[in-house]
């Protein structure tokens, strides 16, 4: 940005784009990194906050670790700089999309904001309270999943916003309603795998697979 010369304000020539990839980080993973990373490449970003959820209105409590743990598990795979984790969502207390950016609209009025997803979340995307709303206030920037892909395009949201759909190119040349698919490799991490993977290898070994591996239990 610069300061223009002649009002001594500050100029408008590019808004700062910032993606919010909201999340429940139960832990942060790869695939995280990996869609964060792609959408700011992708989309010309200047930073991708990865906004700790307090509580998804749609899933159960039971099995959620307390958000400082999710919240020091995004910030380890961000870096401090592009790729930011934010606990801005339990500071305003928000839990809802849709609510969430329009009060980060009103804080941030020179930032453009742009909600990123996975495939899978735009499939659930009708669920989600007040989606239309989300949907009219900003740019939607889809990023592919293992799965979810193909069944996304072809699911509720996106034949109702089917005449908004563009390019990845010209996501933000317009105002929302607008939303794209984003390129890029589908990634295979998820948190549910890897919470059943720190399960299993807590688990005690049952001396019955103890004498099938070849071993004697002690
Ligand atoms: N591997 C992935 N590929 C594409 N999008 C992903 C991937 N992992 C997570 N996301 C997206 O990141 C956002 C936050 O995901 P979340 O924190 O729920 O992780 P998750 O792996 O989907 O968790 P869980 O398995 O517990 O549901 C969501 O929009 C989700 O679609
Ligand atoms: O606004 C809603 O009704 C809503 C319902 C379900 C999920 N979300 C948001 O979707 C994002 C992804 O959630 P999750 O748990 O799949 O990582 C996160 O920011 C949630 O707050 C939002």
């Amino acid at each position: 940005m610069r300061t223009d010369r002649t009002t001594g304000r500050w100029g408008d020539r590019r808004r700062i784009r910032i993606g919010l990839l909201g999340g429940s980080f139960n832990p942060a993973h790869d695939g995280h990194r990996h869609v964060a990373l792609h959408a700011l490449r992708a989309l010309r970003l200047d930073q991708v906050w990865l906004l700790v959820s307090p509580g998804n209105p749609l899933k159960p409590r039971a099995g959620m670790a307390p958000f400082a743990e999710r919240l020091a598990s995004a910030q380890k795979i961000g870096d401090g700089v592009r790729l930011l984790a934010s606990d801005i969502e339990a500071a305003i207390g928000q839990r809802y999309s849709a609510r969430t950016l329009q009060r980060l609209q009103q804080l941030f009025p020179r930032a453009r904001f742009v909600w990123i997803i996975g495939a899978d979340n735009l499939w659930q995307l009708p669920r989600w309270r007040d989606w239309r709303r989300l949907a009219a206030r900003t740019a939607i920037a889809v990023l592919p999943r293992p799965g979810w892909t193909r069944r996304a395009l072809h699911g509720a949201a996106a034949s109702r916003l089917r005449r908004y759909r563009r390019d990845p190119g010209a996501l933000l040349q317009d105002g929302a309603p607008a939303w794209a698919l984003v390129p890029a490799p589908e990634h295979p991490a998820s948190a549910t795998a890897l919470r059943q993977a720190a399960a299993a290898a807590a688990a005690p070994v049952a001396p019955e697979q103890l004498r099938r591996a070849g071993l004697q239990p002690g």
